[in-house]
């Protein structure tokens, strides 16, 4: 692992899938920073598109690139729309690494995800961890692209010196999130319905699975801020972890939820519906170590993302 400090002051730097939730996030913070934003599109770059990107990166040669731009979805979303998983995210992370090294950027940060590690691997888990066992068949396809994108970001390194580096950042949530009712992720997904039951009177609300997995979730301007340190603090070829290190079972973490919208009715479990990878906690002491520590607890992120979600239901209106 290296600490090689990098200036992003001054330089262009383009946020792949910058209306997304985490691109958004990353686009507020580096409000923050004396930087040239540089956003493009779907419509101006499909970025599953290798001539579009291969053209946009030609003409605009963005100096620094955040990589947030992926197919994302939930549990279900993975699980069904299995070949859009791996073709976009294949595509997708070799287009714009490619890219990016024909245009001279200097640096790249490709985002992962806490589930290329292996279904059973110890916990919490080390970055080391990778390629060492078999994966959660629910999100396999996705996790195979995203371990394609992590080989050819390390390939770029070891064969060209490119400083391209990739995070795995755990289970995410924050404003901008997905709010559909069964391709979402498990935070968006229940923030909805606990919403839905409290507005309409419901008695009871149903979440999917046995409640007894265990996730980490990490609010996502506290991703944002891990990644722009990681930018300018970290240099390797080795993966960072992003994390809070701590875990909650999903039957605790519906309770939370509840809490936080105001609903009191009961909670009962779809045992038909998938559970998943039985825990998914990162070891974050590499992260430690370069410095960084998340900030906003689960019950504040939540508050946060939950008036979030109701600002942009008004705004629907
Ligand atoms: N959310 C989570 O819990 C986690 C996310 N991650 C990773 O973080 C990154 C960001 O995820 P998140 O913000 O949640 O996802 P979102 O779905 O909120 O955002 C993804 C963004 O990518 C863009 N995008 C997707 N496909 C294309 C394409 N073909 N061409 C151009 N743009 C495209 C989307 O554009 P458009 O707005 O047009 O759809 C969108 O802006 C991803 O790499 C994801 O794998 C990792 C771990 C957990
Ligand atoms: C971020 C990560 O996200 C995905 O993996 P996952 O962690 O399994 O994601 P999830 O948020 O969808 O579910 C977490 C847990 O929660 C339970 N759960 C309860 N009730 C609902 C519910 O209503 N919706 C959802 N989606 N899950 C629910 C659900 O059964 C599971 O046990 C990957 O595919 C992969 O793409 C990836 O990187």
């Amino acid at each position: 692992m290296t600490n090689a400090p990098f200036e992003l002051k001054g330089r262009s730097v383009y946020v792949a899938g910058h209306r997304g939730m985490v691109g958004s996030a990353l686009v507020r913070r580096l409000a923050g920073e004396d930087v040239k934003l540089v956003t493009a599109d779907r419509r101006e770059v499909d970025l599953c598109n290798q001539a579009a990107v291969f053209d946009w990166f030609a003409k605009v040669r963005p100096q620094v690139v955040f990589l947030a731009a992926a197919k994302v979805g939930g549990i279900v979303a993975n699980n069904t729309l299995r070949a859009e998983f791996i073709y976009d995210n294949i595509a997708i992370a070799a287009n714009v690494i490619h890219a990016a090294h024909r245009n001279g950027a200097e640096k790249l940060m490709f985002l992962g995800s806490s589930c290329i590690y292996p279904k059973l691997a110890p916990q919490p888990l080390r970055e080391e961890s990778v390629l060492t066992g078999p994966l959660e068949p629910t999100n396999e396809p996705y996790a195979i692209a995203k371990i394609a994108g992590i080989k050819i970001a390390e390939a770029y390194r070891s064969q060209y010196g490119c400083d391209f580096i990739s995070v795995m950042p755990t289970n995410l949530y924050g404003p901008g999130d997905n709010y559909h009712p069964e391709m979402s992720h498990v935070v968006a997904a229940l923030i909805r319905r606990f919403h839905e039951a409290k507005v309409s009177g419901a008695k009871g609300v149903v979440v999917w699975g046995t409640g007894t997995p265990r996730r980490e979730f990490l609010y996502v301007d506290d991703m944002a801020d891990a990644c722009v340190h990681l930018m300018k603090t970290y240099s390797g070829a080795g993966l960072i972890n992003i994390g809070t290190g701590e875990d909650i079972t999903i039957a605790e973490f519906a309770r939370v939820v509840a809490e936080v919208v105001g609903y009191s009715g009961e909670i009962s479990f779809d045992t038909s519906r998938p559970d998943g990878t039985p825990r998914k906690l990162l070891d974050v002491s590499r992260l430690a170590g370069l410095g960084w520590r998340a900030t906003t607890s689960l019950e504040d992120g939540l508050k946060r993302a939950y008036a979030a979600y109701q600002a942009a239901q008004l705004a629907a209106q």
